[in-house]
């Protein structure tokens, strides 16, 4: 990891009318690493994902790239920087998987300009390593919500952004799938990237995550090395239950009881 992190939050808020989501964010996201972003519902995982690709824009505070205030980027160089999975992959229109997944190489196109033999190699590429080659046909909205996910993913990876982050892409996997998704993040992270995971198994963020940032009531309880946030006290703090750590032979593994 680098000293200077490529992604820096500097006291942001954020507020929809007069309800004030996110206060007092400050964090850094150091480049080639797993960074888990955990909390209860509602503690505002989602919004603060949408804050740092500037879907949504902070009414306080600032996000820095690579040192530089996300606003004076134009939109398509903050696109090539940072792409977003989004928690719910529902689309309101048809469209052919190979289409979507394509429209993460718009970023690098210019208007109205048609693929380009390097971009198509780059969408095959995404298609293969998330294992969505065989629904490239298919339209999107006839896919499962897992298999939305992994094609949602596509998308992202096709983009090349440095800093990917994901809002809960594991959520409508099965067990398998769900390490399958862990260990490519992992191989992207040891490639170099920046991954930022709002994920609600903690026993996987526990497993996969270099760092984590425990979310309470839109502001921040822990930011720093994985395995201190998942200090027993510090999960009933956040969660209200109680844990037990036991070891296997694949690390610790989390026990939850009320
Ligand atoms: N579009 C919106 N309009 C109004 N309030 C919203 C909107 N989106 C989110 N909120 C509110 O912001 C708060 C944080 O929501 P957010 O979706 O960021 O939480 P989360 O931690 O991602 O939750 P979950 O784990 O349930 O996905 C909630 O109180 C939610 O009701």
């Amino acid at each position: 990891m680098t000293a200077q992190p490529i992604l820096q939050v500097e006291n942001l808020g954020f507020a929809i009318g007069d309800h004030q989501i996110l206060a007092d964010i400050s964090c850094g996201f150091e480049t080639g690493a797993i960074h888990g972003l955990i909390g209860p519902n509602g503690s505002g995982k989602s919004t603060l994902l949408r804050n740092l690709c500037r879907i949504w824009e902070p009414q306080q505070g600032q996000v820095l790239i690579e040192g530089r205030d996300y606003r004076r980027l134009s939109r398509k160089t903050l696109s090539q920087m940072v792409t977003l999975v989004q928690q719910d992959t529902r689309l309101d229109f048809s469209i052919l998987v190979s289409d979507f997944v394509a429209m993460g190489r718009h970023p690098h196109l210019k208007r109205l300009q048609w693929l380009r033999q390097r971009d198509m190699d780059i969408i095959e590429q995404a298609l293969q390593v998330t294992g969505t080659t065989v629904f490239r046909n298919r339209p999107i909205n006839e896919l499962s919500g897992g298999e939305a996910q992994l094609v949602s993913l596509a998308r992202a990876l096709a983009t090349e952004a440095p800093i990917i982050l994901l809002d809960e892409p594991t959520s409508a996997l099965d067990i398998r799938h769900k390490l399958e998704i862990m260990d490519l993040l992992t191989g992207l992270r040891d490639a170099g990237k920046t991954i930022l995971i709002s994920i609600h198994d903690l026993d996987l963020a526990r497993r996969y995550c270099d760092t984590v940032t425990l979310l309470q009531q839109g502001r921040i309880h822990y930011h720093g090395l994985a395995a201190k946030g998942f200090a027993k006290q510090r999960i009933k703090e956040v969660f209200h239950v109680g844990v037990e750590e036991i070891a296997t032979e694949h690390g610790v593994s989390l026990l939850f009881y009320r």
